[in-house]
């Protein structure tokens, strides 16, 4: 079986369900908005912005994506942010995106949570209509905050929860247990959200079985370090737990020194359902085509790893039975045509 090149790649119906929507907020927007909004960031160029994505750990990005951030302000900004998301899923045949929004690090700095979720639902509504791409929103509470603080931000959002499908978990991992979110992950069950927590990105396993046990998430962000506990991966794999894995996010943030040492398609080849996505593509250097490339350049994938890991993409999503397997039979005859 021959190696996944660019046009295999793009040719796979893909789901992104790791994405941070802040995090697709490339320096040519960034800088636009800092201007349209008057607000001032400390770069003189794109090219300084760029040049200044250079992490060598979370936290050390942490603080760069927050400070771009603060140029989005109104709805109209929200907008364009996931418009331009969603026009990059377009070109990377990208059909079902399931998107993370921070609300915390807007609403502390003053702009309304329904301005954020109205902004990024327009958006998705248009793509829908416009492109035929299909999406849910996620919520993210940020760990470094309290768990009042998380409290607070869910019950701002109740008036927009037929907007939303799940919650989630992110920000500073280390100190920052998910058992730290206990109520509020049990408030969000009651209130019938989906669950999801990053876990095990820099954080250790401990973490991805408190996920699991204390916060009762269906799937796992990251998660790369469940290869430290077997028990914990043959868990994962029996009860079919996805982890959706970040390859180029782990690179640029040195999980990894080098894709080689990735151990997503061991994960893979063990039967865990693994999947492909960007977490912050205009910070990390691609969106998910890149990070698939990523992993044939690094790791050599195959056409049917990356078939399976497209296969995932839908498995571990919360579309519809049908859908899954509409996606599945897509998948499937790309591949016939590609090998004949
Ligand atoms: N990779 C990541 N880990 C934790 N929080 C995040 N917020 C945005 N990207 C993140
Ligand atoms: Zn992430």
């Amino acid at each position: 079986m021959s190696i996944a090149d660019p046009d295999f790649i793009k040719a796979l119906p893909k789901a992104e369900l790791h994405l941070h929507i802040e995090g697709s907020l490339e320096p040519e927007l960034m800088f636009e908005l800092s201007k349209r909004n008057n607000i001032e960031i400390p770069f003189t160029s794109v090219e300084e912005i760029r040049a200044a994505y250079k992490f060598h750990n979370l936290q050390s990005f942490l603080d760069i994506y927050y400070q771009g951030a603060s140029v989005l302000i109104h709805e109209q900004d929200f907008y364009d942010l996931t418009m331009a998301y969603l026009q990059r899923c377009r070109e990377d045949n990208v059909v079902h995106a399931e998107i993370f929004f921070d609300p915390q690090t807007h609403t502390e700095r003053g702009v309304d949570i329904g301005v954020v979720i109205q902004g990024i639902h327009n958006a998705l509504k248009d793509a829908k209509s416009e492109w035929g791409i299909s999406s849910h929103l996620i919520l993210c509470f940020l760990r470094h905050l309290s768990e009042e603080d998380a409290i607070a931000t869910l019950e701002a959002a109740k008036p927009y929860l037929k907007l939303i499908k799940g919650v989630g978990l992110d920000s500073s991992e280390l100190g920052h247990p998910p058992s730290k979110f206990k109520n509020v992950f049990a408030m969000a069950k009651a209130l019938g959200l989906e669950r999801v927590a990053h876990a095990g990105e820099e954080g250790p396993a401990e973490y991805i079985k408190e996920a699991l046990d204390i916060l009762d998430v269906s799937r796992i962000d990251h998660g790369v370090r469940c290869v430290e506990d077997k028990t914990l991966m043959e868990h994962l794999k029996e009860k079919n737990i996805p982890l959706t894995v970040c390859p180029l996010s782990n690179t640029a943030l040195c999980v990894y020194d080098h894709m080689s040492e990735h151990p997503i398609l061991d994960l893979l080849e063990q039967g865990l359902c693994v999947t492909v996505n960007a977490d912050d593509p205009a910070y990390f250097g691609g969106y998910v085509n890149r990070n698939y490339l990523a992993l044939s350049e690094g790791l050599g994938m195959t056409k049917a790893q990356a078939k399976q890991l497209a296969l995932n993409s839908f498995k571990a999503s919360y579309i519809s039975e049908g859908q899954k397997q509409k996606w599945a039979e897509a998948i499937a005859s790309i591949e016939t045509i590609a090998e004949a």
